[in-house]
């Protein structure tokens, strides 16, 4: 096998100006093949509340500029292990939402091919649904490990069965789910009704909620997590707003009183070992961002999910 094709190298060329590919990684038509992809589905017609999250992808990308190729946490250097490229932008509708959710399927499925690992950039959480029916395929139901301040397994907005606070229920309905191994993670705020906890519940979601982590040692919900997950394969899809506010305030439905950066990325090391196959972080809205605060938490959520996904060991 070739070495892998690995990132722009900063201590030559200047880490600021250049092309604009998540880690500096090759673009996916600049290497003979990749057995991991960064991938951007800008896609934001789905959202409740502030738009924007289409232009996450691109914010995610710039703020990925400072990443280097070592990760000491985990001993891994995920960019050197497998062929790691950014695959672009899939090019999506925006005005109508059924079109856009199956080219985003075709599109995952086309990439994906039979053995390719992605991370998908989005976008609002609308997207987890085409995905999660693409990783079915290849893994039948699928242990999904959310990271959210929200359930998103309400039923249905204005009528409307798809929207990005829907697609985990939509995603149980479809069987897509493994109903003994899938978890919530950073769940907290106002809901409607008590009933949301419960019907989440029967959809196959145990629960670790923000407020656990004020009251246990991160080792202790670690635990929890890797013993829900077992050795299924799993699916984790990070919505940034898992993150507080003030870790995170460029997104479309802050809640307060959330995760730190810190936190976040701590409970993710802590799945190396997990059979992690498939993974994407959405809901990153750059018009509310300041300093790039969020920008840069996604792109070390994102390195740290690439460091777990197949192959990313030292
Ligand atoms: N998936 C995200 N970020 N938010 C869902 C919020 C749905 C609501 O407005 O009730
Ligand atoms: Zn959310
Ligand atoms: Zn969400």
């Amino acid at each position: 096998m070739t070495e892998p094709i690995g990132p722009v190298d900063a201590t030559r060329v200047p880490r600021y100006g250049g092309d604009t590919t998540f880690a500096r990684l090759p673009r996916l038509a600049d290497v003979s093949d990749a057995d991991a992809l960064v991938w951007g589905v800008p896609f934001d017609t789905g959202v409740s509340y502030r738009p924007g999250a289409r232009f996450g992808p691109n914010h995610v990308r710039q703020s990925s500029r400072l990443l280097r190729p070592y990760n000491p946490a985990l001993d891994a250097q995920p960019f050197a292990a497998r062929q790691v490229a950014d695959a672009g932008d899939l090019g999506v509708n925006p005005f109508d939402i059924d079109e856009a959710i199956s080219t985003i399927e075709d599109g995952a499925r086309q990439l994906s091919g039979t053995r390719r690992t992605l991370l998908t950039v989005g976008g609002d959480h609308t997207i987890a649904l085409p995905l999660l029916r693409v990783q079915h395929e290849r893994y039948g139901p699928i242990a999904v490990l959310h990271f959210d301040a929200h359930l998103d397994t309400w039923d249905t907005y204005f009528g409307a069965p798809h929207t990005h606070g829907t697609p985990f229920r939509r995603a149980s309905e479809e069987g897509l789910i493994d109903f003994d191994h899938s978890m919530h993670v950073g769940i907290r705020g106002p809901l409607y009704s008590r009933l949301d906890l419960d019907e989440s519940e029967k959809m196959g979601f145990a629960a670790v909620h923000c407020r656990d982590f004020a009251r246990s040692p991160l080792d202790t919900i670690i635990d929890r997590i890797r013993t829900r997950l077992g050795s299924r394969p799993v699916y984790v899809s990070v919505d940034i707003d898992v993150l507080d506010p003030g870790f995170a305030p460029g997104t479309g439905t802050p809640e307060a009183g959330g995760l730190s950066s810190r936190e976040l990325l701590e409970v993710l090391r802590g799945l190396d070992g997990i059979n992690v196959v498939g993974a994407d972080l959405v809901e990153v809205a750059p018009a509310y961002d300041h300093a790039e605060i969020t920008g840069i938490a996604a792109a070390h959520v994102a390195y740290e999910l690439l460091s777990v996904l197949p192959s990313g060991g030292a």
